[in-house]
């Protein structure tokens, strides 16, 4: 039988009614949630994901304002409006839209956002909790999305065998931390795998669920993939289709034909992205409560 394909963007759409709702509490109490989004350039997808959170911002009833900068813009300067932010009681959550250009170093500028407003939670006061088991702070929107994914369509990672393919700062080692916490969505016996894992089918093979953050597509095919498994897929990867408009088409690491094996998967587009955003604005609102209750 194919795998069923799970559905990410209504899953966002159901957390996100609930951030709406946790919205109009904060509202009603005084405090609207607001989040600054930067972006540095014109890179068009940067501009295209920008656009998507803010329009879920506006859908939930979070106020957000997108900040500007040029592509020649310098670290000091992308340094100054973070501090800037900081200081701006209106917004609880920053967020700096990746990648920046290759001037601006983008660890110092994660690195100069006050914490608590810290809306990607990347900066090391927040991954640090995260690696404590404190979950209070800001957690990474993408890992937080695939755990939610998992939570919500009945494979509670607890007790599996989960291999992450990727070790980014952004998805592949947050993931890892997270599912091996000892927390709701934790639990789980983790492999990491990376460009330097000499057969990586030897482990992925030996899972239950496969989350593939690598960033190439093709990476997992199903010889690779143990039947009934699992397969959340991160990847997003643009491939040459001269018959679009766009010219291309997006598509994830693993290869379609892992359908054939697998029990479950994420697509292309509809699966982890949408739930990037929501989780995104899942650490707005926690981010303006803590605001509100003296917790910030
Ligand atoms: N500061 C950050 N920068 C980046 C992050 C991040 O979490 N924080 N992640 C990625 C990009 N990203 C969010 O910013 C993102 C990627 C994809 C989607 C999404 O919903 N994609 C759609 C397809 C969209 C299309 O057709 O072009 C889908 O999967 O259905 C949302 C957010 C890098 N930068």
């Amino acid at each position: 039988m194919p795998a069923k394909l799970i559905d990410g963007a209504a899953i966002a759409a159901e957390i996100r009614a609930e951030v709406a709702r946790e919205a109009a509490e904060l509202r009603a109490a005084g405090v609207t949630p607001g989040l600054a989004a930067i972006i540095v350039g014109d890179n068009a997808a940067s501009i295209s994901y920008v656009s998507m959170k803010t329009k879920a911002c506006a859908e939930a009833g979070i106020f957000s304002e997108t900040f500007r900068l040029p592509a020649t813009a310098t670290e000091a300067e992308v340094v100054a409006l973070i501090r800037l932010l900081n200081a701006d009681a209106r917004f609880h959550a920053i967020l700096p839209q990746l990648p920046l250009p290759p001037q601006v170093n983008e660890l110092r500028v994660i690195d100069a956002m006050d914490p608590a407003k810290d809306a990607d939670g990347l900066h090391p006061v927040n991954l640090g909790k995260l690696l404590r088991g404190e979950l209070d702070g800001a957690i990474p929107c993408t890992p937080h999305g695939v755990v939610e994914l998992l939570l919500r369509t009945g494979n509670d990672p607890a007790g599996k065998h989960v291999v992450v393919v990727g070790r980014s700062t952004l998805v592949g080692r947050p993931l890892a931390v997270l599912l091996s916490n000892k927390a709701r969505g934790g639990n789980a016996t983790v492999t990491i795998c990376h460009t330097a894992t000499p057969d990586l089918a030897e482990h992925t093979r030996r899972a239950d669920i496969i989350v593939m953050a690598a960033g190439r597509a093709g990476t997992l095919t199903k010889e690779m993939v143990k039947p009934g498994a699992v397969v959340i897929d991160v990847g997003v990867n643009r491939v040459d289709a001269p018959d679009r408009p766009s010219g291309y088409r997006l598509v994830g690491d693993a290869a379609l034909d892992v359908r054939e094996v697998a029990s479950q998967v994420t697509p292309y587009t509809g699966g982890v992205g949408p739930m990037t955003v929501a989780m995104l604005l899942v650490n707005t609102v926690r981010a303006a409560r803590r605001a509100l209750e003296g917790r910030a």
